[in-house]
Order: structure tokens, then C-alpha cells, then sequence
């Protein structure tokens, strides 16, 4: 029954429902939901709806002609994730339909059963059915953007296989072929299959962390050096921070959320590294004594992880977006405050808006004329990244190797 069981299938639809019914995201409601199950079963539960979701537009597509009404979300999310085990993950239809079919239990379940068995009759060509295409409202915003032939480009990227990406502590080279990976020019390691993370080799002794390869561009063009003292700013859940610490510099890493926080000080103690953790709000706090350093990844849409989160696109509408961005402005300012003379700051956002990239530096330029914009210099970045403040990575970037998560990242640097 591959990577089914009716256990598993039950809470994938719950996981999918909370988020198409109830609006939250998915990493909110993994904790709740998928408690008592082993650690094999929550990854497989958290990959079916995360796939189901990322189909469900074409697995709509394909109920249409057999529903008369949209029947109430968590029925329709059963026969979604139904779709999308028969024709996207290649499972065997009797398993699927009958746990389908119990799944509904009462009143639907005939309607399940007709709706699916209508299904497998029609034969149907699912792969030449059109890529789901990005929400309405961010797809305006991407295309205004990035024009309509990049938005195509990004949405093939988001349907495809999503790979795992690792930073490693030390020598990536040897890790990547001990666990059959691929080492990236930037120096992740990249894995073409996401499994059970904490079953795979090095985890248990934390040789590395995931990281998205977009992810671990910031640190890297931070650059910190051994002994600089380091503000790591909305640090949680740490990736960066455990970068930094790997380098040698003495750091802190602060954010708003204790339970992120935890999950931070979960990966430090698994990699063996340190840095000095605080809790507290941005806008509360200040440090004792000025920083060499300071990254800031600010919160912000999210939209440049929309391929490992396709829940992201249900929960969200861009209501948020003008708060976050009036946000991100006052928080480069705060750190700005925290700078040593020729200290540098990074800013970046796991954005695809300029609104919270490009947009954001341009206004850091102008409220600040004495900042200078330092040109990223690590290793292997990619030319079509270079924009004249920075970075700018998207997903159509590296279509031909898996994709890459959507970032901005800018460099400056206070005058001595
Ligand atoms: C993009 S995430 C950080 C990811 C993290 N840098 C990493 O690499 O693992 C943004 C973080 O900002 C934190 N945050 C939001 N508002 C904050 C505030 N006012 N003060 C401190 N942290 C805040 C959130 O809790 C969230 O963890």
C-alpha cells in the first residue's frame, strides 16, 4: 500500500482541511494533529497533504464533471488526496478508493465511491493537464513583477519533485556522497528525494541541518568571521545561526517566539553548537554593546517557499502585506542603531516581492545616504542572482536542478 495507511491518510486530510477550511498553516497545526503518530508516519502524513495540496488544483480539475456541488472541505480534500495518490504518486487504486471511501464514512461515502470509481474509468491524461497555477492574487503581483514567462517558469518549478536541501558542518563534499546527494555550487548539499529527515545519516550526530540552498546564501555573504561578536535578528528556528556559530563568531540569536526559540536551541544542542539565545521582541530589547554584524531576516510573506509550502497559498492573501513591509522598515532601522562604525548589515526576506526586497533596500538608501551597498562576494553565486543592491533569487533560477526557494539579500556597511 506504499506510503499509504489509513491512519496516516486520515490525518493528512485533517492537516488539509485545517488549512483549506480553517485558514492556518500547515507547520501551526503538524504539532497538534500528528502527536501520537511515529516519526515515519508524521513525515509521511505531513507529505501526503503537502503534495495533495500542491495538486489539488488539478486533482479539482479532474473531480469537476463528477461533482454536482462542492461538497464540504473535508470530503472534497479526501478525494483530492485521493486524485493525487492515483495518477500524481502512482498507488494502487483498491487501497486508495477503500480508504477513501472509509475515510468519508456515512452519507458520503457512496459519493466518494462513485466519484473516484467515475474517475478511474475515464482514463484520463493527467500529466497533460495544465501545472497548477500560483493564487490569484499573488500570481497579479508575481507578474507585475517578473513578467508572465518567469511566473510559467516559477509555477513548472513549484509542481516539480521538491528536493532536500542540507548545509553541513564540515566537509560537504563527503557528505554529499555518503548520503548520495548532489554538493551545489554554493556548497548545500541537495538530496533529490525528501524522506524521513531524522532517519537519514548525521542527523542523529547533527552534522547538518535542512536549509534551503536560497536559505544559506544570507550567512555566507554575511561572512562572519572567528571572534566577530554577531546579532542573528528573528533567528528562529536557527539555520542561520548555526551557520554563524560554524564560523567561529560569537553569536546572538534573537526572536519573538519561545516556541520557535526552543526548536532553535533543539538544533543547537543536536549540531553541538552555541550561541547566546534570547527571547524577546525586536522592538523591546537592546544589546548591551554594539555588534561587528547583524543579519536580519525579517518576517515577511513567505511567498519564496511557496514550493515546500503550498499551504502557503491557501492561508495567505496579501491583506498582511503593507503591515509587514512597514515592519521589516523599522526593524533594518533598529538594527542599523546596533551597528559598530564599518559594521555590516544583511537584510533579507524569503520573499518574491520586491515590496519586501528590492523595494525595502531602496528605501534603507535613501533614509540612510551614508550606508554603502556591499556587492555579495561568496562562493558560487549565480550571475543571474546580481541586482545592483543585491541579490535576487528565484525559483526559475535554477529550474534545470530542482528549483531554489525565492530570497533577496543585501549587504551594507557603516561608514567607520
Ligand atoms: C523568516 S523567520 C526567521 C528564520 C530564521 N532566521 C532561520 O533562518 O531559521 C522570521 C522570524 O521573525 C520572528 N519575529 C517576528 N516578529 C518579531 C519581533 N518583533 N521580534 C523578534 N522576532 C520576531 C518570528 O518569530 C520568526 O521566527
Amino acid at each position: 500500500m506504499g506510503e499509504g495507511g489509513l491512519m496516516t491518510r486520515r490525518r493528512a486530510v485533517e492537516l488539509m482541511t485545517a488549512v483549506t477550511e480553517g485558514g492556518r498553516l500547515m507547520a501551526e497545526v503538524t504539532g497538534g494533529l500528528l502527536a501520537e503518530l511515529s516519526p515515519a508516519e508524521r513525515a509521511r502524513a505531513q507529505r501526503l497533504a503537502t503534495e495533495a495540496l500542491r495538486w489539488a488544483q488539478r486533482s479539482d480539475r479532474v473531480l469537476g464533471p463528477y461533482l454536482r456541488n462542492r461538497p464540504e472541505d473535508p470530503i472534497l480534500n479526501i478525494l483530492r488526496l485521493a486524485v493525487f495518490e492515483l495518477f500524481e504518486a502512482g498507488e494502487a487504486p483498491h487501497g486508495v478508493v477503500n480508504d477513501a471511501v472509509s475515510l468519508a464514512k456515512g452519507p458520503k461515502s457512496g459519493l466518494v465511491n462513485a466519484v473516484l470509481r467515475n474517475v478511474l474509468r475515464a482514463h484520463l491524461d493527467w500529466t497533460a493537464l495544465p501545472v497548477p497555477s500560483v493564487p490569484k492574487w499573488l500570481r497579479k503581483r508575481l507578474v507585475a513583477a517578473w513578467g508572465k514567462e518567469a511566473v510559467a517558469a516559477m509555477e513548472a518549478v513549484f509542481a516539480a519533485q521538491t528536493p532536500l536541501d542540507l548545509t553541513v558542518k564540515e566537509d560537504a563534499e563527503g557528505w554529499a556522497k555518503r548520503l548520495d546527494g548532489e554538493l551545489l555550487p554554493t556548497g548545500s548539499v541537495r538530496l533529490a528525494k525528501a524522506g524521513q529527515v531524522s532517519a537519514l545519516e548525521g542527523f542523529d550526530g547533527g552534522a547538518w541541518w535542512v536549509q534551503d540552498a536560497a536559505a544559506a546564501i544570507p550567512a555566507r555573504v554575511l561572512d562572519p568571521q572567528p571572534g566577530e561578536r554577531v546579532l542573528d535578528l528573528c533567528a528562529a528556528p536557527g539555520g542561520k545561526t548555526m551557520q554563524m556559530a560554524g564560523a567561529g563568531a560569537t553569536v546572538t540569536a534573537l526572536d519573538i517566539s519561545p516556541a520557535r526559540m526552543e526548536r532553535l536551541a533543539e538544533n543547537l544542542a543536536r549540531t553541538g553548537l552555541s550561541a547566546e539565545c534570547v527571547t524577546a521582541d525586536v522592538f523591546e530589547w537592546s544589546p548591551p554593546a554594539p555588534f561587528d554584524a547583524i543579519l536580519l531576516d525579517a518576517p515577511c510573506s513567505a511567498t519564496g517557499t511557496l514550493r515546500r509550502h503550498p499551504d502557503l497559498g491557501y492561508a495567505k492573501s496579501d491583506e498582511g502585506i503593507a503591515g509587514l513591509v512597514a515592519l521589516q522598515d523599522r526593524m533594518i532601522d533598529r538594527a542599523l542603531g546596533w551597528l559598530k562604525p564599518g559594521g555590516r548589515l544583511v537584510y533579507c526576506t524569503c520573499s518574491l516581492l520586491p515590496e519586501e526586497g528590492e523595494e525595502r533596500a531602496a528605501a534603507m538608501a535613501s533614509r540612510h545616504p551614508d550606508l554603502v551597498f556591499v556587492t555579495p562576494d561568496a562562493s558560487g553565486l549565480d550571475p543571474a542572482w546580481r541586482i545592483p543592491l543585491g541579490l535576487r533569487i528565484r525559483p526559475d533560477h535554477w529550474a534545470g536542478r530542482g528549483g531554489i526557494d525565492g530570497f533577496f539579500v543585501t549587504m551594507v556597511q557603516k561608514p567607520a
